[in-house]
């Protein structure tokens, strides 16, 4: 498992200048002891903000999206390049709301994810099945479908992404896997990334789906589980601090 765990919110479509400005504060000064790697995948509007508010901290900065496009006529998109500017590490692609709600395929996250390494930002490469898909016995298939569409394009530099394992009815559904479903499916995706590559150990692989401040600690435990993606917790500091402490035991 990789050095340190990495803990990274997700605001999704939250946020204000003044609710940024309190929590990103609040998130600088609580987490000075933190011993786990920190990020906040912001809305793009807010990157300036929150870039200045970061400055001298150790909390990383993300995105929730890039295009696969370098740059031109793709009305509302935003390249790697703009997202460089603002000291993005991370990005997110593939989220299962994109996937939902935009049609993004395999294919198209895989591009994405190209994109992003092409341009130093680490791609947070989200994989996980529906209510259905696992009903049905298929969550193997889905992710392992899903993961080998970013290791067939990325081909040599797979090891440098971030693989989040979020099962769909668990997002923002106050239902979490339990250690030992997630453990399940992390360990699968940890032997698909080491017949892609010798460094597949230090590969974060997250856990996204109501994580939160009374679960964090046993999901983190679990020896493939190596740090969370955050949504609704990592709008309160007091929650995303809590976690930041669990990943930092
Ligand atoms: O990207 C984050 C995930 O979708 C998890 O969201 P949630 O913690 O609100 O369930």
């Amino acid at each position: 498992m990789p050095e340190k765990k990495l803990i990274a919110g997700n605001w999704k479509m939250n946020g204000s200048l003044e609710a940024n400005d309190a929590l990103v504060r609040a998130l600088v000064a609580g987490m000075r002891d933190a011993r786990c790697d920190v990020a906040v995948c912001v809305p793009a509007p807010y990157l300036a903000q929150v870039q200045m508010l970061r400055h001298g901290a150790k909390l990383d900065l993300g995105a929730q999206d890039v295009s696969q496009h370098a740059q031109g006529a793709y009305t509302g998109e935003v390249s790697a390049a703009m997202l460089r500017e603002f000291g993005v590490r991370f990005c997110i692609v593939g989220h299962s709301e994109r996937r939902q709600y935009h049609g993004e395929t395999d294919g198209l996250v895989a591009e994405k994810a190209k994109t992003a390494l092409a341009h130093g930002i680490t791609p947070i490469v989200c994989v996980g099945e529906t209510l259905a898909e696992r009903e049905a016995g298929k969550t193997e298939e889905v992710v392992k479908r899903q993961l080998a569409a970013v290791i067939h394009v990325n081909g040599h530099c797979i090891s440098e992404i971030v693989v989040a394992y979020e099962p769909v009815w668990a997002i923002g559904t106050g239902k979490t896997a339990s250690p030992e479903q997630a453990q399940q499916v992390h360990a699968l995706l940890r032997k698909q990334l080491a017949a892609a590559t010798a460094q597949a150990e230090r590969v974060h692989i997250l856990y996204g789906g109501s994580m939160n401040a009374a679960n964090a600690a046993s999901l983190l435990a679990q020896p493939d589980i190596d740090g969370g993606l955050i949504g609704g917790a990592s709008l309160k500091a007091p929650d995303f601090l809590q976690i930041i402490a669990a990943a930092s035991a």
